[in-house]
Order: C-alpha cells, then sequence, then structure tokens
C-alpha cells in the first residue's frame, strides 16, 4: 500500500485495513444515516446536551493535506448531556471536510445524501482521561460534533475568517495564525436536533473511540467558502 493513506483506489477507505486494523472493525465512520431507521430515544430528551465555548483569537489553522484544521485546545469550554452519560468533553480541535463540487464533500450521508461539506468539532472526555491522546483510545474518549455544510447565497462570517486565511496555506503542514475572534458557537445551526451513534475516527488510524453527535439542520455557507482547491 502506498505509504500515504488517501482517498485513491491503491490508498483509500477500502484499503486502510491493512496498515491501520481498526478500519476494519464493526464501529467505523462515516456512515449513512438511514432516517427512517433511526429511533428518538426519549431517554436524549430527557438529558438535553449542552455546550459552552469561548472566544478566541490568534488560532493556529494548519493544512492537514486534506482539508483545514484550527487548533483551538479550550479547557473552559463544556460539552455534555445528551448521549454523553454524566461526562464533560473538552473542545480540542475544528476541521472540515469537502469536496471538489458543492455536490459532495461531506463524510456522513442522509439517506444515500452527500452535502457540500461537514464541519467537525472535536472534544475529548475530561471526565475520564488525562490527555487528548489518550482519550482517543477509549470507546467513549471523543465526541464530535457534525455541522453539514449546504451551499446558499449568504455567507457565514464565521467560516469567511477561517477560509479567509487559507490563501497563507496552500500546501500540506503550512499553518498561520487566524487574527479574527472566533465563537464555535457561530458554527452551530439554530434546530438543535441530531442524530447520534457509536462509531470512529473518519481518517486512519480510524480508531473506534468516537460518540457521534450530527446536527440534522445545515448551516448555509457560499460556493466560494467551500469548494476551496
Ligand atoms: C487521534 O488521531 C486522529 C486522527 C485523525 C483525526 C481526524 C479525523 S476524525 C474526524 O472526525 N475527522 C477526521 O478527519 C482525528 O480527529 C480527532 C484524530
Ligand atoms: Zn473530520
Amino acid at each position: 500500500m502506498a505509504a500515504e493513506w488517501g482517498y485513491s483506489p491503491t490508498n483509500g477507505p477500502d484499503v486502510w485495513a491493512r496498515l491501520f486494523p481498526q478500519a476494519g472493525g464493526a464501529r467505523q465512520s462515516p456512515v449513512d444515516i438511514c432516517t427512517s431507521i433511526a429511533s428518538s430515544d426519549s431517554n436524549l430528551e430527557m438529558k438535553k446536551l449542552t455546550f459552552a465555548y469561548e472566544s478566541q483569537s490568534d488560532l493556529r489553522i494548519l493544512n492537514t493535506g486534506h482539508g483545514w484544521k484550527v487548533e483551538a485546545p479550550q479547557s473552559g469550554s463544556r460539552l455534555e448531556g445528551g448521549p454523553l452519560g454524566e461526562d464533560i468533553y473538552q473542545l480540542e480541535q475544528f476541521h472540515c471536510h469537502w469536496g471538489e463540487t458543492s455536490a459532495e464533500g461531506s463524510e456522513h450521508t442522509v439517506d444515500g445524501r452527500a452535502y457540500a461539506g461537514e464541519l467537525h468539532l472535536v472534544h475529548w472526555n475530561t471526565t475520564k482521561y488525562q490527555s487528548f491522546a489518550e482519550a482517543a483510545q477509549h470507546p467513549d474518549g471523543l465526541a464530535v460534533l457534525g455541522v453539514f455544510f449546504d451551499v446558499g447565497n449568504e455567507s457565514n462570517d464565521e467560516i469567511e475568517k477561517i477560509v479567509s486565511t487559507l490563501s497563507e496555506i496552500k500546501f500540506k503542514g503550512q499553518f498561520t495564525d487566524i487574527p479574527d475572534v472566533i465563537d464555535p458557537t457561530t458554527f452551530l445551526p439554530s434546530g438543535l436536533g441530531y442524530w447520534t451513534y457509536l462509531g470512529s475516527l473518519t481518517t486512519p488510524p480510524c480508531n473506534e473511540c468516537v460518540i457521534w453527535i450530527v446536527y440534522k439542520e445545515p448551516i448555509t455557507v457560499t460556493e466560494e467558502q467551500v469548494t476551496y482547491h
């Protein structure tokens, strides 16, 4: 297998398990969310999912080679309730998946439909584990909020603060600081309905350590904001 994993026939998801055994596991992400078989769990309605984030400036944005990633460790952030039991999860980073056209790009699909992109807000379980790396080795270690992007006429101001820096990090491994203040709360849709399931990192090493929370309502961005090459 090619040294570097990717999305081509010779190094893509179908062969990841050769180098990353967990990629062959039973709770792999992403998945197609079949809305007809998703069951509403009355228990979840009792335990409201709550989140609290800080606004931060000078966050570092990195070109990962597969998209952009903003490192945003926030000791003062909290994600709890809903499917997360009694544990508190803390924001570590957020990143984006998008495609060549606005007809594709999200990792999760809904009844077979892909969105133009998908934002992942990655949190780790600070109640049980001492570090992000340790949490990523456990089935309840991470909680990732997924937000779909729909392409429309209005641009998203918060996303604009991020994509406006991409011209400075054209190549894999490059990074720069985002001067603007970023408030992760603004990435979330107004409708807070979500699907949740136990899954994994969506790229190697594909650890089966993620409690997925995928919001039903997409946020709107412009074509330019989500088909950046
Ligand atoms: C601990 O090693 C890793 C490796 C890869 C990712 C990124 C994956 S996981 C996701 O939700 N989307 C992605 O692209 C990661 O993220 C927490 C953590
Ligand atoms: Zn992701």
